[in-house]
């Protein structure tokens, strides 16, 4: 009886200071508010659902960028700004998480929006998502979470960070899910703002996510992923540019002949790499199979090759304009040997697959020469350059080198 009523005890006791270590642990943890970037999709929904099962104190917190009157909406229907805003405030009430909101219209317009403009304009296709990372989201917008009291800011981005042992900064890795991973917008963002960062969804592949969202019965858990320009919405990109920009027709011109193939309807609507979409030509077969090389805005002239293996649509080498570090600094090797060399892995487009390459500074611009020619280098897109697991940093490509034009004196650059 005795025995029993001891052995009864300790069992008590063991699940009492279990429960004990429990709370202590929870209530540690209750200290860290976190202030999670709700956008109204899927992702920021369980980023903010892991961290409050986790037992954080988390607070929804909701960015405007784009002003409704910069919509066209059809009578009767909700924007695209006003739909996100009205899911992001449904699901912090079915989370349970204050709902807060802040404008931050104007400065999207001019760090953002402004700066794109301008690069379309000049026959350049730049890259708005990595821009409102630097400047919106991993700035101004994660200054305003931790003015609202949080100590960390969360958001639904797919890529990891880890503490570098050695150096003690922030090192920004590719999400576990490579299908999903976002290090690529986030390669210019700078150190000073990672160490407050969570991103809980990179550890977990994008099917794993939407299980969460539809067991923790989301409204959105099975909303469309977002595609593209977030500014652009639903609305197609050629329409959207147009109202922004002068759009005016000029010659298709063919790199290997010199000759004018066809009649564009304005340089901005064209990237290259992306199909040009040749009208007025009779065999259809043909009208498939021409591809965007360069651009010029001075002579809204669109050069264009025939098949997506044409070589001159392959880059060997470009130049870039002052690189972003996620360490703050250089990598060891290009700051510390004489005629140094960072042997890493880039790319130069979301999702394309890495390809070796070396780079060297030259003054403080990067001069980087791929292994092997690679595909579709649009100026003014990002190089973000990776070691292995890890994404080292970005930069804006100001220039492509070596690549093979055949017309000799065609001038590419407006
Ligand atoms: N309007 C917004 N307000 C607050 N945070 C935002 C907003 N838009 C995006 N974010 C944050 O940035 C992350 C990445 O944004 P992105 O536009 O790539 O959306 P996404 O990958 O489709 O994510 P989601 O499914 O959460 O919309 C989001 O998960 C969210 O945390």
């Amino acid at each position: 009886m005795a025995l029993i009523g001891r052995a009864a005890a300790s069992s008590a006791l063991r699940r009492w200071s279990c429960a004990a270590e429990r709370l202590v642990q929870h209530s540690q943890r209750r200290l860290a508010t976190v202030a999670v970037g709700i956008s109204g999709g899927v992702d920021s929904a369980v980023a903010a659902l892991l961290l409050k099962r986790q037992g954080h104190e988390v607070i929804g917190l909701h960015m405007r960028s784009w002003d409704v009157k910069d919509e066209s909406v059809p009578e009767g229907e909700m924007s695209c700004v006003e739909k996100e805003r009205h899911d992001a405030e449904r699901l912090c009430r079915h989370l349970g998480i204050g709902f807060h909101e802040v404008d931050f219209v104007r400065e999207y317009w001019s760090l953002v929006f402004e700066p794109f403009l301008q690069s379309y304009r000049h026959g350049t296709t730049p890259n708005p998502d990595v821009a409102c990372n630097r400047y919106i989201k991993f700035d101004l917008f994660h200054q305003h979470a931790l003015s609202l009291g949080a100590q960390h800011v969360a958001t639904g981005h797919y890529a990891r960070l880890r503490r570098d042992e050695r150096t003690g900064r922030m090192q920004l890795l590719k999400a576990v899910d490579e299908s999903k991973d976002q290090s690529y917008f986030l390669s210019c963002v700078q150190q000073q703002a990672l160490p407050q960062v969570i991103f809980p969804l990179g550890g977990l592949p994008k099917v794993e996510v939407r299980r969460l969202a539809r067991e923790a019965e989301l409204h959105v858990a099975s909303k469309k992923d977002s595609v593209g320009i977030c500014f652009v919405g639903k609305r197609r990109f050629g329409r959207f540019i147009a109202e922004y920009l002068e759009c005016t027709s000029g010659p298709f011109v063919c790199v290997e002949t010199g000759m004018t193939v066809g009649t564009h309807r304005g340089h901005p609507l064209y990237t290259p790499g992306a199909k040009a979409r040749i009208g007025g030509l009779a065999e259809q077969e043909d009208r498939k199979k021409w591809y965007v090389v360069a651009k010029s805005a001075q002579e809204n002239t669109v050069y264009v090759c025939l098949g997506a293996d044409h070589r001159a649509l392959k880059t060997s080498a470009l130049l870039t304009d002052t690189p972003s570090w996620v360490a703050g600094d250089a990598p060891d090797a290009l700051r510390l040997a004489n005629e140094s060399v960072l042997r890493c892995q880039a790319r130069v487009r979301y999702q394309q697959p890495l390809n070796a390459c070396e780079v060297r500074l030259s003054e403080d611009r990067l001069d980087v020469a791929f292994e092997q020619p690679i595909d579709y280098v649009a100026e003014q897109q990002v190089l973000a350059m990776y070691d292995g697991e890890v994404c080292l940093g970005g930069a804006t490509i100001s220039q492509r080198l070596e690549n093979v034009m055949p017309l000799e004196g065609v001038q590419i650059h407006g």
